[in-house]
């Protein structure tokens, strides 16, 4: 059987990065795509040269021009600009929003058959606009935001509690900014969900508060370190296990930026919720049942990224 094809648009921080850990998982073949000439050359030599260390096969190139990722199984774009400190995700939308346009373009005439994982921020705007501009199926086009935000989550719970990062789940919902809604009552240690830990006297409401808060807030937190740029591992290792997901159809349950036509009482919009990942894409949206608090977050949070699409309609009207 021939190998995957894996396409990137983007090959700055999170591209790289993505090609490094696709090679080393053994995906696929990697195409670097990038308007930075040199730049996917450069660096799918670079980790070429890292294959008789590591001992992967897979081909790794780099292009400037889209028929290069021709026939591509999954595309995962990153292609944009990135927030520095003092910025919003929001204040990157005009300048993305025109990216996303030329993104997908390219996807539809070279790889219309692909999964297609957007990364590229304000997700869940530029995901609604990609799918609009590359004309794919709606359950063939994601959103990465989720699954980086639960993983946060996870971290400093797992630090809070001094426990296992494989004995932690937690679920963070809604859009990827700052009204994300990460769901206290569905994350668990050991199968025991958060209330209860604070029953049990192993955390206060108090700190439990602190941790949801740093979540939410755990882009800036990088962002305000590096000063160059955002986050690139741990949204790079995300996009890499949603991937993984359809191509080998392990049928995950994953929070990913999915299209939703009434699920939540949402329609034609892209918003972090629950979604089965296999062969057939977002293959099922998962519908839990949220309380009175937790539905209110999750509406507030769906306002925001509704205020987000229209704004990207005032730019490009064709997207209506
Ligand atoms: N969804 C998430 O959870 C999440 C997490 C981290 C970063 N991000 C976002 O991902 C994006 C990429 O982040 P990064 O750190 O890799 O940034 P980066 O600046 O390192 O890389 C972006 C790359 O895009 C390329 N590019 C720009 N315009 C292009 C175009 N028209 N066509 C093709 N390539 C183009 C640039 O040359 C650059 O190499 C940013 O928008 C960032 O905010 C999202
Ligand atoms: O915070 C950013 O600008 C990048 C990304 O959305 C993140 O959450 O790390």
């Amino acid at each position: 059987m021939a190998r995957n094809k894996i396409a990137l648009i983007g090959s700055g921080m999170i591209g790289g990065t993505l090609a490094h850990l696709a090679a080393l998982k053994e995906l696929g073949d990697v195409v670097l795509f990038d308007i930075a000439e040199g730049t996917p050359q450069g660096k799918a030599l670079d980790i070429a040269q890292s294959a008789p260390v590591e001992g992967f096969d897979a081909r790794m190139s780099g292009a400037n021009d889209y028929s290069a990722i021709e026939g591509a199984d999954v595309c995962i774009v990153t292609a944009g600009v990135a927030r520095k400190p003092g910025m919003s995700r929001d204040d990157l939308l005009g300048i993305n929003l025109k990216v996303m346009e030329q993104v997908g373009a390219g996807i539809k005439k070279y790889a219309p058959n692909a999964f297609v994982i957007c990364i590229t921020n304000p997700l869940d705007a530029m995901v609604w606009a990609l799918q609009k501009f590359s004309g794919l199926p709606k359950n063939k086009v994601v959103g990465m935001a989720g699954v980086l935000d639960s993983s946060r989550f996870c971290h400093f719970l797992s630090e809070e509690f001094n426990v296992s990062i494989e004995d932690v789940t937690a679920f963070v919902l809604g859009g990827h900014g700052d009204t994300m809604v990460p769901l206290a009552r569905y994350s668990t240690v050991a199968g025991i969900p958060l209330p209860d830990l604070i029953k049990m006297g192993w955390t206060t409401k108090e700190k439990l508060e602190e941790i949801i808060q740093r979540t939410r807030d755990g882009g800036a937190e990088i962002v305000k370190l590096l000063k160059t740029g955002s986050a690139y591992y741990a949204p790079a290792s995300s996009a890499i296990l949603m991937a993984e997901c359809y191509l080998k159809d392990k049928k995950r349950v994953l929070p990913c930026a999915a299209h939703l036509s009434g699920q939540y009482g949402v329609k034609d919009m892209y918003v972090g919720v629950p979604c089965i990942i296999g062969a057939g894409g977002i293959e099922r949206v998962i519908e839990i049942e949220l309380n009175k608090s937790e539905q209110k977050a999750f509406d507030k949070s769906v306002e925001s990224v509704a205020g987000l699409c229209e704004a990207c309609i005032a730019i490009a009207p064709n997207l209506k």
